[in-house]
This record gives C-alpha cells, structure tokens and sequence, in this order.
C-alpha cells in the first residue's frame, strides 16, 4: 500500500514537472518570442531558453563570431531583432541609427543595463556598469584623469615597465627562439596598469604566478553562463542574489587598494598615476590643478574641451552635485575596472599587432614600420618621447586595423532609458529594450571595408577615413560612454609595439597556426591559445 501510494505521488510529481516545463516553453514560445513579430520587425527565430544565445552557451561560438554571422545574414536590414535568454534586443546595423543612439539621441540611451548590484557585488560598482546619475557624476569626476597632460606623466612609468620588457625577451631574441607571446605582452600589461592603478609593483613578467597575474587571469576566466548573464540578463543574477564578480577576486582587489592608499597616506608619498588621482577625488572631490600646469597648448584646448563637455553633461543630465567626495568604496570599484578594462584589451592589441605583421605575406609592413619608427626617433635623438609617439602616423594606421580587424570589445550594448521613436524610421522604442551594436560585424563587412581579412593599414590614410561613415568604426565606442581610456591604452600599445620593433624582428614559427581560434568563453575577443612567434634580432 505504501509502495503504491509513493510510486503515486512520483507519478504525480513528474507530471507536475512536465506540465511546468511545458508552460514555461509555451510561455516563451507564444508570449515573450512574439515580440518582434507582433511589431513587424525581422528577426533571428530562437529557442526556448537561449534565445538566440545557444550556441554561444554551448560554446560553440564566441559572441564576437554570434553577432558577426548574424550581421552577415541581416545587413540588408537597418535593424533586426534578436532574443537574449527571454528578452528582446534590437540589433542596429545602419550607421546613422547607430549614431542616434550613441550620440545625438544619447539622453534616451545612457545606459548599459548590465549587472550592477553595490550592495551584494560592490565591485560592480563602477564606470563600465553604473547605470544613471551615479555613472554620469562619476564620468565627469574620472574624465579628467585621461587627459593628455596626465598621459605625458603616466608615460615615464609604462616606459619603464617596457624596458624591462624588452630586457625580458633578449634571451629569446639572441637564440632565434619561437616563444609564446600573448602570456608575456599580458603579464606586460599587468605590470603597467597595477603600478599605474594601484601604485603596487606586481612583477608579473619575472613572477607568472604573481598574485595581481593569478587574479587578473581568474577575472577573464571563462563562464559562459554568468558572463553572458551579466551582459544580457542581469535580472536573473539580481534574483538569485549572485555576485557577479568572484568573491576571491573581490577580496583581493579590495586590499590591493585600502594597503596602498594607507601606505601612501601614512608616508606622504605622491605619485603621477590613477591612483594619486582618486585619491584626490576621495580626499577633496576633485583634482589638484597643479597636474594640469604641465600642459602643452594643445593640452589645454582639449582640457578646456573637456570642461565643456562636463558642464554640458551636468546641464543634461545630472541631478546629483558634482562636487562631492567619491568614497573609497567607488575608488576602488573604479581601479578595478581601469584594471579590468586596461589589461586584457590592451594586451591583445599589442600581441594581434604583432601576430599579424609576422606573417609572411605582411613581413612589408613590419619593415615599413620599423623603418618609420626609426626616422621618427631619430628626429628625436634616439629619444622615445610621448610627443615622437604622436609623430608616428604609421603606427597609428597600423594599430587601427588591428582594432579594426579585431575589435577586442566585439559589441557595444545601450538599454533604451527612455520611451523614444527612433528618429528617421517608424520604429517605437520603449525604455527596458536592449540595444545591440555589431561592431565586429561592421569591421568585417566587405562592401565598407573590401577584403576585410586582409591586414591592411592604408585603410585608415586620410582619404580612405573620409569616404567611411565615421559609425562604421567602432573600437573604442562612441558618444559620451565611449570608452574613457581610449589614450591610455593606445600610448601603452604604441610605447611596447615601438620599443620591441626597433630591437627586434617576429615571424611565425613552424607551428603558429593562420587563423587563430578565438575563445568562445570569453566575452571580449581573444585568442584561445597563446601566441607563438619567432624573436631575432633586427
Ligand atoms: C586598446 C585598448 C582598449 C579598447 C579597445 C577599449 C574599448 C572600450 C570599449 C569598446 C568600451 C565601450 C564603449 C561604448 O560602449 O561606447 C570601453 C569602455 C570603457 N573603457 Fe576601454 N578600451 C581600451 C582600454 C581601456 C583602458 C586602458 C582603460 C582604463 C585605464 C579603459 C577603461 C574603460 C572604461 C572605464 C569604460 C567604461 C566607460 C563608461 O561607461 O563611461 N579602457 N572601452
């Protein structure tokens, strides 16, 4: 009797648990997937749970590949419509849509609507996530912390962590010896933005299992599922109370910055770096004026544009003051991601730079490149100076189509923030819908830019820029959430491409695979593999 009575109850249960899945399925299917179609806008069939993330999560392919192939297919369109787990997103393709969203009509798109929850995950607090008048008072406060003039006083310190660099390599260089580089151009950028961001000297480069390199690596650690939450559905992560940064990786971070701000408070020490910096913005609200005095004149004009740019922010949007004090927990919420943002996508600049004028068919370039970098030093007295990096207009096309080529932030994502019709089409959008920008997509497309496998740098001479939409290229973002580090990064990446090329020349080795594979796991675009090139002396 008892037997039959829970064989029962099991029946009973399985039942129970199929008609649930059944409904949840029909849910999806019948309600939340009729969206786009009720709305009369293209769109990629999904399925129910995914959406259209499936193969991603099954890691299959990266997000990067995702929104490329579906670019491919839907480019005729100005926008399609795509679903992430269960909601929908509006893919924008058309140039001009993408610079009313970014730009022109930013007041109704200023959000990213990624996870960010202070209160059970107070890293994500920062720049990249904070959604509203905390992102915009903290953007005006940080904006001045890039500018030219704090660059120039950054410049010394990235030199020296190169130098040690390229002391590193000689060993390899001198036996004609393939290694693998994409390890040793990260642990570069560890270094650089550690001693620069936290004021710590991590010593990655001689030490690989250095703490910063250890907890560094765990933050780009593959996980498909809560990556991909974090971007497309943060409210699932929000719901189940999930923090989305690793409590160990939190921790360390945490006390890398409190040691370092009580180490530099109780030895009065003051340093040119980000984090002299956010401590004036703890200690006084804002930034001393004597780290402008060093201004050159075109220092000034961009300093003064910025100030513009800042009143006009405040005019728009803010409702906070802009005065106030950030507090430690915001500061060190913002050298994280100077950290996070700073490192891996820097890194992978300098290495695909590198990978791509090793092969054999672009050995031209990387003649050409060395030969300008020369002529360009020379002038300077042998002298790499941050003004000798600004003359190398060589250079500079060269890392713009690896940017190009690969983008190391694939897509761009906006949340509409308000109710809008989107200008120039009879589109309504309302505030809660994800925006997605294809940026990969629009840098592999062949009729904008032909023969897009192709490593060519005179894409971006004057007169090919001008004939482009400006919108069609996308690496850094655009609009006033474009990315805040852009000169950072592009000095480091010139400043480590330019000291290794005057010393020494890179092909492939016997082994370096055309193409490299890309890492599924990963949302920003990187390899899966290290990267293995020969170094000889020049
Ligand atoms: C080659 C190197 C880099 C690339 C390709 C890159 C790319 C990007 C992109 C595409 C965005 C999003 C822009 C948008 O949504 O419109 C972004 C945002 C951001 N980046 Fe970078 N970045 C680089 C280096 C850096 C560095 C060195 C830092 C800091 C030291 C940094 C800090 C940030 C921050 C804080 C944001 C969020 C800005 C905001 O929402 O206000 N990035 N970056």
């Amino acid at each position: 009797m008892t037997g039959l009575l829970t064989s029962w109850f099991f029946i009973k249960f399985i039942i129970s648990i199929g008609i649930g899945i059944a409904g949840i399925y029909m849910y999806f299917k019948k309600i939340l997937y009729l969206y786009w179609e009720k709305r009369g806008v293209s769109y990629v069939e999904p399925t129910v749970p995914f959406g259209n993330l499936t193969q991603h999560l099954i890691g299959k392919i990266s997000v990067g590949e995702l929104y490329e192939n579906t670019y491919e297919k839907y480019k005729k369109y100005r926008y399609f419509g795509m679903y992430t787990f269960h909601k929908p997103s509006l893919v924008i393709n058309d140039p001009d849509l993408i610079r009313i969203v970014m730009t022109k009509n930013f007041q109704n798109f200023h959000d990213r609507g990624m996870y960010c929850n202070e209160k059970i995950d107070p890293l994500s607090g920062h720049l990249f996530s904070l959604p509203g008048s905390k992102w915009k008072n903290l953007r005006v406060k940080l904006t001045p912390t890039f500018t030219s003039g704090k660059m120039k006083q950054m410049f010394g310190t990235i030199c020296q962590s190169t130098d040690r660099l390229i002391d590193y390599v000689k060993k390899y260089s001198d036996n004609h010896q393939v290694v693998e580089m994409k390890d040793i151009t990260a642990r570069l950028t560890t270094d650089v933005i550690s001693s620069i961001v936290f004021g710590l000297e991590s010593n990655c480069l001689d030490n690989p299992n250095s703490d910063f390199r250890i907890w560094g690596k765990k933050t780009f650690e593959p996980n498909l599922i809560k990556n991909s939450l974090a971007f497309f559905g943060p409210q699932i992560l929000n719901i189940l109370k999930i923090p989305f940064t690793d409590p160990g990786v939190s921790k360390f971070f945490t006390k890398a910055f409190e040691d370092s701000y009580n180490y530099r408070v109780e030895n009065n020490i003051q340093r040119s770096d980000f984090m002299n910096l956010l401590m004036q913005l703890i200690n006084k609200g804002h930034l001393d004026d004597d780290n402008n005095k060093n201004f050159h004149i075109s220092g000034n004009y961009i300093y003064m544009f910025l100030q513009v740019f800042r009143l006009l922010l405040n005019f728009l949007f803010l409702t906070e003051s802009t005065d106030g004090k950030i507090t430690m927990n915001d500061a060190i919420a913002q050298a994280f991601v100077f950290f996070l943002a700073g490192y891996e996508t820097t890194s992978t600049t300098i290495i695909l730079t590198l990978y791509e004028l090793s092969r054999d068919c672009n050995k031209h370039l990387q003649e050409k490149l060395r030969y300008d970098i020369d002529n360009i030093l020379n002038k300077h007295n042998g002298k790499l100076t941050y003004e000798a990096i600004q003359e190398m207009t060589y250079l500079h096309k060269v890392t713009s189509e690896t940017l190009r080529k690969y983008p190391p932030v694939p897509i761009l994502n906006r949340v509409c923030t308000k109710d809008i019709d989107l200008p120039e089409t009879d589109l309504k959008i309302s505030k809660g819908l994800d925006i997605v920008i294809p940026v990969i997509g629009l840098h592999h497309d062949p009729d904008i830019y032909p023969d897009p496998e192709a490593f060519d740098p005179e894409r971006f001479n004057e007169a090919n820029t001008a004939s482009r939409h400006p919108y069609t290229y996308l690496p850094f973002g655009e609009g006033p959430r474009s990315c805040i580090g852009i000169r950072f990064g592009l000095i480091q990446a010139k400043i480590v491409l330019t000291s290794l090329l005057v010393k020494y020349k890179f092909s492939f080795g016997p082994n370096t695979p055309y193409p490299l594979e890309i890492d599924p796991g990963v949302i920003l675009l990187t390899t899966k593999t290290g990267v293995d090139l020969k170094i000889e002396p020049r």
